[in-house]
């Protein structure tokens, strides 16, 4: 699990050492990692490294000095002036300092171009100048290296504006928000945290995190040798619907293929076309764990009746797709919810675009009204405890998004649920498990062909 922090929480923990211990060298600490990560990325070869006017240009000037003891290192102040004691060590290193048009020209020859322009103190909308070097970098071949962030992302956000889109970013201490939440996320690259001796503790109750696959890994549950069907876990999949009977075939994939260790189908398909598919399915109500709600229902009638007949089961619930429009009253404690932004925007009463920019807190506010876990559902994907905690799922790669990855998606959370992990718990293993099989299958696979693929993914992980 990796933390997620916020350009503010970085800064006060900077203080903190600083109040603590004056004369610490953190932006020696950050250039001497900027250039040793460098060193990875582009072994030889000439340096083009792109300064910006605050501390991120500090960074980038000093691991430029540090880089200019053995290879060429050319350096472009592209804001027309550069943090004082790094241009000094820079020019006493043997940096070759020179302007726009001579950094253009120098893109030619460069290994490695080091994005060093604004971090922390990022505004949106580049000057024009350094936005165009910054699209010159995208045409080329070189690879760019951003310190901190790719100059133009805002830290605290997912959103993008003109910015570098590097191959390599390096931050310290911790991720920000722009490191892992799309788009912004995409522009990063592989994000390298390193430790500068800044401790960064957070609000317990407003963390937000990153999971990892040992996460995922460690949170699977496993069958023992004293296992049997309802010790794994009997999923009841209230699915499909005459107009979508697909999503009952879906969800069941997902639940089985995630290792239920029995599914009732309860829906309105026809348990022949179920069976067909899935003979191990059991149909009609009985003994069970957790339950799927909503995936595939469509506008069909009755879904208050059918939401409020599950409560009375008192059992937790993935709640998926019209579903969620039929919340009952009162908190829904162990209840996981599985909206996509258009689904949460029509939740809140908002619009889908400002979900798209606040993820984080829409999602917040739907688990502290409803008392469920949200799962936001998208590029990227968070869950929300009642308490304010947001984990983000492991990412994964695009071809996910498509009708049916969804219904798959509940039918895995309902077997985790059943499994009797926390709602939270199961969306993250749910979301990031689904992820991490669409990314060890590259390609245009349909989501009941990836849901098909999950037990040699589970079984890898879990070796
Ligand atoms: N905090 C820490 O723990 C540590 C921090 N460290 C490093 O310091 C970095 C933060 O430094 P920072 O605060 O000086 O801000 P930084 O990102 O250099 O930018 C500010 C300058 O850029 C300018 N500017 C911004 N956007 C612009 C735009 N769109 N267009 C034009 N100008 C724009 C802005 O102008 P202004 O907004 O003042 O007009 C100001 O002059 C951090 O990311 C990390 O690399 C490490 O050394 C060690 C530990
Ligand atoms: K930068």
């Amino acid at each position: 699990m990796r933390q997620v922090i916020t350009a503010q929480q970085m800064r006060d923990a900077e203080q903190r050492v600083f109040d603590a211990e004056p004369d610490v060298d953190l932006m020696g600490r950050a250039a001497r990692a900027v250039a040793k990560i460098a060193e990875g990325v582009a072994p030889s070869g000439p340096v083009l490294v792109a300064v910006g006017p605050g501390n991120n240009g500090g960074d980038g000037l000093f691991a430029a000095a540090h880089l200019a003891d053995h290879r060429p290192v050319t350096v472009w102040l592209a804001m027309g002036k550069g943090h004082e004691a790094g241009l000094a060590a820079a020019r006493a290193a043997g940096c070759h300092v020179v302007d726009a048009v001579a950094a253009a020209a120098a893109l030619g020859d460069a290994a490695l171009v080091i994005d060093a322009v604004t971090g922390l103190g990022s505004r949106p909308e580049l000057p024009t100048t350094t936005a165009t070097f910054a699209e010159a970098c995208e045409a080329s071949a070189v690879p760019v290296l951003s310190v901190d962030l790719p100059s133009g992302l805002d830290a605290d956000s997912g959103q993008v504006h003109d910015s570098f889109r590097a191959q390599h970013t390096v931050t310290f201490a911790a991720l920000k928000a722009c490191h892992v939440q799309e788009p912004a996320a995409s522009r990063c690259g592989q994000v390298h945290v390193v430790d500068i001796g800044v401790p960064v503790p957070q609000d317990e109750g407003q963390a937000v995190r990153q999971a990892d696959e040992a996460d995922v890994a460690r949170w699977w549950p496993r069958p023992d040798a004293t296992s049997d069907k309802y010790s794994r876990g009997v999923v009841m999949l209230d699915t499909g619907s005459e107009h979508y009977q697909g999503a009952a075939l879906l969800t069941v994939a997902g639940a089985l293929n995630a290792g239920a260790g029995m599914v009732r189908y309860t829906g309105r398909v026809h348990s022949g076309l179920v069976l067909s598919r899935f003979p191990s399915v059991v149909v009609g109500e009985g003994r069970a764990q957790a339950m799927v709600l909503g995936s595939g229902w469509g506008d069909t009638d009755g879904a208050e009746g059918r939401v409020a007949n599950a409560r009375l089961h008192g059992l937790p619930a993935v709640v998926d797709a019209n579903a969620l429009y039929a919340l009952p009253q009162g908190r829904l404690d162990g209840w996981l919810l599985t909206p996509h932004a258009g689904e949460l925007s029509r939740m809140l009463g908002c619009s889908r675009s400002h979900v798209q920019t606040e993820p984080v807190s829409c999602a917040r506010e739907v688990a502290r009204t409803t008392g469920a876990a949200v799962l936001l559902k998208g590029a990227t994907q968070y869950v929300a405890e009642p308490s304010g905690r947001v984990t983000i799922a492991v990412p994964g790669p695009n071809w996910t998004a498509q009708a049916g990855s969804g219904d798959v998606l509940a039918g895995i959370c309902g077997t985790l649920l059943a499994a009797g992990l926390p709602a939270w718990r199961a969306g993250v293993v749910g979301a990031s498990i689904q992820a991490m099989t669409a990314a060890r299958n590259p390609g245009p696979y349909p989501p009941d062909a990836l849901a098909a693929r999950l037990p040699e993914v589970i079984g890898s992980l879990l070796a």
